[in-house]
């Protein structure tokens, strides 16, 4: 087997940051400066091997993000390494790497560029991108009038015409209407079946139990939990023991059930 993903005892830091006083500026209050830091990653290490399909998850500001943009290169640890063996593609924040004032067909060149991909493979693949991306005639506007599920649907098109070795894809359920969220599924499942290395962060249970065979779970910034997906599911309450959903949240969890199913 051969390993995909090291990520080796990483931390990182933060700053809280707040507005300041005058007075705080002038003072310079440095005693105040170095506890004002947290880690929003503390000593996370596992092993990835190529091929598996793993779902992030942990509740708001675990720092699912955070490792994420270690794993992609976009951001360093503070201590500690993250190896990564190939080419990486995905989608880590919706927009990131867009040009406001450029067409969505120059943005498809542009993110294409960036992920790696020569002038030559985005023409021969311009057309299946396009087609996913399926955004019609604003394909030649500027970007910075797209809707936000027009902009996920762009950087999804790309990240998943890129040939890699590892797929990230970070709340790829959070945008897009119903038909989209259920193509870029069916397509994370052909991905996912290539042989190519997955990292999934979702808060749904459904979709990680259908796409992950393991999953990690990141509690303030440490791996709380890594193994079976029903073990996280259990690990983080999200199989119903705890209080009972109410009627709205049962309607949110079956229809990702719902579509989860449809794949
Ligand atoms: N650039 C930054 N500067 C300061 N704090 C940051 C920065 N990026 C992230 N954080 C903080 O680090 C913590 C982890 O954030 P992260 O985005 O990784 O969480 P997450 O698990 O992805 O959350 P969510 O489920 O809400 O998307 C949060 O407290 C967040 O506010």
């Amino acid at each position: 087997m051969t390993t995909s993903i090291v990520v080796d005892n990483v931390t990182k830091s933060f700053r809280y940051q707040y507005h300041r006083t005058l007075k705080q500026v002038l003072t310079k209050k440095t005693d105040a400066d170095a506890s004002d830091r947290f880690r929003a990653l503390d000593g996370v290490s596992f092993e990835v091997q190529q091929g598996e399909s793993i779902g992030l998850m942990g509740l708001n500001g675990s720092g699912k993000s955070t490792l994420l943009k270690m794993v992609s290169g976009v951001m360093t640890p503070d201590e500690g390494q993250v190896l990564t063996r190939g080419r990486i593609s995905g989608l880590i924040a919706t927009g990131a790497g867009f040009h406001s004032e450029l067409s969505g067909r120059d943005n498809i060149y542009m993110n294409a560029a960036m992920l790696g991909m020569t002038k030559e493979e985005t023409d021969s693949k311009f057309d299946d991108i396009a087609g996913f991306a399926d955004v019609g005639r604003q394909l030649d506007m500027p970007v910075g009038n797209y809707s936000s599920g027009q902009f996920a649907r762009l950087g999804f098109a790309v990240a998943v015409h890129v040939d890699c070795d590892i797929f990230i894809a970070d709340e790829v359920l959070a945008v897009g209407d119903r038909p989209f969220k259920r193509k870029c599924l069916k397509r994370m499942k052909e991905i996912r079946e290539s042989g190519i290395t997955m990292f999934y962060v979702s808060h749904s249970a459904a979709s990680v139990k259908k796409m992950c065979d393991r999953a990690i779970v990141l509690d303030k910034g440490v791996v709380g939990f890594d193994g079976d997906v029903e073990g996280a599911i259990k690990y983080l309450h999200y199989d119903g023991d705890d209080d009972e959903p109410d009627a709205e949240e049962s309607e949110v969890d079956e229809r990702d059930e719902e579509l989860a199913n449809d794949i």
